[in-house]
């Protein structure tokens, strides 16, 4: 072990070479055309700008420095992109040099050595990976077979949210319950995740679904925390913010829980033999494993980290848009009875909103684009990595530069959108503005190689919900207390949800038979 005068000596060597590098970049940044920015400091670089709103720190930059601005946080240059413009050049005009995410200490420790599609470095392994979803686990022959499943837990839903009638309730715990439920039976195919069904309680082995939510928890919180040792690799054994210890537990409990699912699975699977036939898509990746000749063997991190994508991917994500959107509408009771009355019109009063009624509902569709303008649940999308030296509108980029593309900020910006401020939903009747990836003006689900596999079966999951709680639900705000008044604030992470849950009151407004399941 190292004494403390010699850590002390070698860390301002280590932070002398630090800065003497950050020198040598800095003259080389001159030489190069690099995009404008602000000046960076030694060893922390631009890091101090950020704050605990990034986006919106960076919001406030761009409007400084323009739609492309360099930066650098600790050791690495990072750009940021904050139009639909620069956002087309990186996810599509150059999307073959962007395909790829920088390797972080959650990536390894809790995505399983970068095992999973979403921390994967662009290859064969995140190749192989986004085939399977594509073809396989998230085809759309796959989520069709699943709508079962979408329609049993929304009754359990609604039956639920009838049975807290009146009575103040935190809106996203009821809606990440729904998702969670949704996601893990169509991953696990069994209900001792969801209460809807003969909800068994944790036990050493079987983890109920609170446990599952508390896991969930950590893994966004985790996935999303900005460490410091990630940026200033050589600070990295220090640990400053405790986060790699925090990794390192969580890991234990996610290997817990896969020893859990994957043991029943695979008993399953050698029990049924020859008869065995996948009913989840837990079973479909332990099929896709036996296959003698896959461009890459799916190892058991793999199976893992694969797993881990298709939970994490559609939980708060779809809990959070949906949080969002009954949030701006609560403000605005106008908007609730247009879309209440379209309701009407298509569905009519005797039966619940069903996936097929989607194509007929413009201003459902409508409120969920105009909720992904103002709040996007990745206001920064997840970061690309350059994997070589390029030119990008005229700026030349080093290999291992960060980008990012501030999609809150494209979705402020007053040239694209009147009044941004204004929650408005009828600016996108009559437009064709997608969410697929195409419009970079709109981009919740990123856009080019990388992507959301999962966007349709999120897409399904937020209109169904959003569409049920205003067809079968009059909504306010508890103890009398003003729309104009409920805070807006944001929580970053790797989802933005809001800083103060929404606590709103809602009572029936379909016939009540229909509410008993
Ligand atoms: C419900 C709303 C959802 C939103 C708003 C959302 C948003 C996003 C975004 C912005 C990205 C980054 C894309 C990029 O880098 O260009 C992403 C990636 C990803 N999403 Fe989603 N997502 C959602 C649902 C889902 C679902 C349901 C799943 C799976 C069941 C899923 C799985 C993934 C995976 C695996 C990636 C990583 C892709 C890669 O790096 O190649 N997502 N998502």
């Amino acid at each position: 072990m190292e004494s403390p005068s010699s850590l002390v000596l070698t860390i301002s060597l280590l932070a002398s070479l630090a800065f003497l590098s950050g020198v040598f970049i800095r003259r080389r940044c001159k030489q190069l055309k690099c995009p404008p920015g602000p000046k960076p400091w030694p060893i922390i670089g631009n890091l101090i700008l950020i704050g605990s709103l990034p986006h919106q720190s960076l919001h406030k930059l761009s409007q400084l420095y323009g739609p492309l601005m360099h930066l650098k946080f600790g050791s690495y240059p990072v750009l940021i992109a904050s139009s639909p413009e620069m956002a087309k050049e990186f996810l599509k005009n150059h999307d073959h040099i962007f395909a790829s995410r920088p390797q972080t200490t959650a990536g390894k420790y809790v995505n399983y050595n970068y095992s999973d599609i979403g921390f994967a470095p662009y290859g064969p392994h995140w190749r192989q990976g986004r085939k399977l979803f594509k073809n396989e686990l998230l085809s759309a022959k796959r989520i069709e077979s699943f709508q079962y499943i979408r329609v049993e837990e929304m009754r359990a839903f609604v039956s639920r949210l009838y049975g807290l009638s009146g009575k103040p309730v935190v809106l996203v715990e009821q809606l990440t319950h729904l998702t969670l439920s949704n996601i893990s039976r169509m991953v696990f195919g069994e209900k001792h995740f969801s209460v809807s069904g003969d909800d068994r309680h944790g036990s050493d082995s079987v983890p109920s679904l609170q446990e599952l939510q508390e896991i969930l928890d950590e893994f966004f919180f985790l996935n999303g925390a900005f460490n410091i040792g990630d940026w200033i690799p050589w600070l990295d054994f220090l640990d400053l913010q405790g986060y790699v210890k925090r990794m390192k537990a969580l890991r234990t409990k996610l290997d817990r829980f896969h020893n859990y699912v994957f043991d029943q699975h695979n008993r399953k699977k050698e029990e049924l033999g020859k008869d065995f036939v996948a009913q989840d898509m837990v079973d479909l990746l332990l099929q896709l494993a036996d296959d003698p000749d896959p461009d890459v063997k799916l190892t058991s991190d793999a199976l893992r980290g694969l797993t881990q994508d298709l939970i994490g991917g559609g939980t708060d994500t779809a809990a959070v848009t949906v949080e969002w959107a009954i949030s701006e509408l609560i403000k605005q009771p106008q908007l609730i009875r247009k879309a209440a009355e379209e309701l009407d019109k298509v569905v009519g009063k005797e039966r619940w909103v069903e996936e097929t009624d989607i194509p007929q509902l413009p201003y459902i569709e409508a409120i969920m684009k105009e909720t992904m303008r103002k709040h996007p649940v990745c206001v920064l999308i997840p970061s690309r990595l350059a994997m070589e030296d390029c030119n990008v509108a005229g700026y030349d980029i080093r290999k291992g530069t960060r980008v990012f593309v501030n999609t809150w900020s494209i979705g402020r910006d007053p040239l694209l959108w009147e009044q941004p401020e204004e929650f408005c939903p009828n600016r996108f009747i009559g437009r064709n503005i997608n969410v697929k990836g195409t419009c970079f003006e709109l981009l919740p689900f990123g856009a080019g190689r990388r992507m959301c596999p999962g966007y349709s079966l999120g897409l399904k999951m937020i209109q169904l919900s959003l569409a049920n709680l205003l067809h079968g639900f009059n909504w306010k705000l508890p103890d009398n207390n003003r729309a104009e008044d409920l805070n807006m604030e944001e929580a970053y992470g790797l989802v933005t949800p809001r800083k103060f849950p929404l606590v709103a009151v809602m009572e029936p407004r379909l016939p009540l038979h229909l509410y008993n399941i």
